[in-house]
């Protein structure tokens, strides 16, 4: 008897930019796979091997479809997973944005119900608190999104083109709830004026292409002062990625990954950023990615 499968694809999004702290978010192009169908029993998959997400446990793209499977009210039975995982887990790069996303897109599909904004909300901040990974994940593109009580709103903008960015992801996971745990629960006036005047502009830099703008309108005061106590030669790296030519540079999303937008010199500035991380015996690997604009896909099939 044939089988429906599901495979949805679902990029990478690095949230803040610097100042925009839980609003700003940019799907990047390396993504993670998620290739499901209903089963007996839970059965995952990962390739590369990652035990930790293997374990159901731990797998957010599990606790999704159940959670949709239960919200019909109907019995989870199981599911039988193969996940390619191109994202490196608890490194800001939007990984558990990627496995809520794919959980929804799946579990509507299978139920073969409309998905709204509202009830892509409804259910993804029952996993996941902040717009700014969800949103790029599922739209792609460049966002900037507000949260309400009972709404989000956003908009998708334009990302110039000749923009990339350099991600340097060391070996190390910083989940981003430890990575919240460090932020204080009240800031000075003058900074959150500083975040504010710099997440305004950040806008326009890229809308009149000044990207002259972007070293002074990515610094931020709201969460990387605390988060680079957790990131070894954090300064040393972003110094390293200006002073071999990107346009800006900051923490991606609640790290541990480090990025530089750039629009040349990708390289130069990758290698120099993991040299920055190997002074303090850090290990870590570059990538150079564009911007997703298409967000994540879905695509069912029989077998
Ligand atoms: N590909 C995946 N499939 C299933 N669950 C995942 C996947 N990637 C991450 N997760 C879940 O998300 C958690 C990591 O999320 P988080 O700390 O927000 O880091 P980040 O989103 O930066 O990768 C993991 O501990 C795991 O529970
Ligand atoms: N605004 C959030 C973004 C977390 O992104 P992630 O990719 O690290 O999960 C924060 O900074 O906490």
């Amino acid at each position: 008897m044939s089988k429906k499968v599901v495979k949805v694809r679902v990029p990478a999004t690095t949230a803040n930019l610097g100042p925009g702290f839980d609003t700003f978010g940019l799907a990047l192009t390396l993504y993670n796979e998620f290739e499901v169908e209903e089963e007996d029993g839970v059965y995952i998959e990962s390739y590369p091997k990652n035990e930790f997400i293997e374990n159901p446990e731990n797998n957010l793209f599990i606790k999704v479809i159940k959670y949709l499977c239960e919200a019909e009210g109907k019995t989870f039975h199981g599911a039988r997973l193969k996940q390619t995982v191109n994202i490196p887990v608890a490194r800001g790069l939007g990984s558990s944005a990627t496995a809520i996303v794919a959980g929804i897109l799946t579990g509507f599909a299978v139920h073969k119900k409309p998905l709204t904004d509202e009830e892509f909300f409804k259910v993804a901040y029952l996993f996941e608190p902040h717009p700014d990974n969800l949103l790029p994940a599922w739209k792609g593109g460049f966002i900037t999104a507000l949260k309400t009580e009972d709404k989000t709103y956003y908009s998708k903008m334009d990302f110039p083109k000749e923009i990339k960015a350099v991600v340097v992801i060391p070996d190390f996971e910083l989940s981003t709830e430890k990575a919240r745990l460090v932020l204080p629960s009240q800031v000075p006036l003058k900074d959150a004026i500083f975040n504010l005047q710099r997440s305004a502009l950040f806008i326009r830099a890229l809308e009149e292409r000044r990207y002259d703008l972007l070293k002074v309108v990515m610094e931020d005061r709201l969460h990387q002062p605390y988060r680079k106590n957790l990131i070894p030669n954090f300064d040393k790296v972003i110094q390293s990625a200006y002073e071999n030519g990107a346009l800006g540079a900051c923490l991606s999303g609640a790290g541990s990954t480090i990025l530089a937008l750039a629009t040349e010199n990708f390289d130069k500035i990758g290698l120099s950023m993991v040299e920055a991380f190997k002074e303090v015996s850090i290990n870590a690997e570059y990538k150079v990615l564009e911007v997703d604009t298409q967000g994540a896909t879905v695509e069912i099939f029989e077998k």
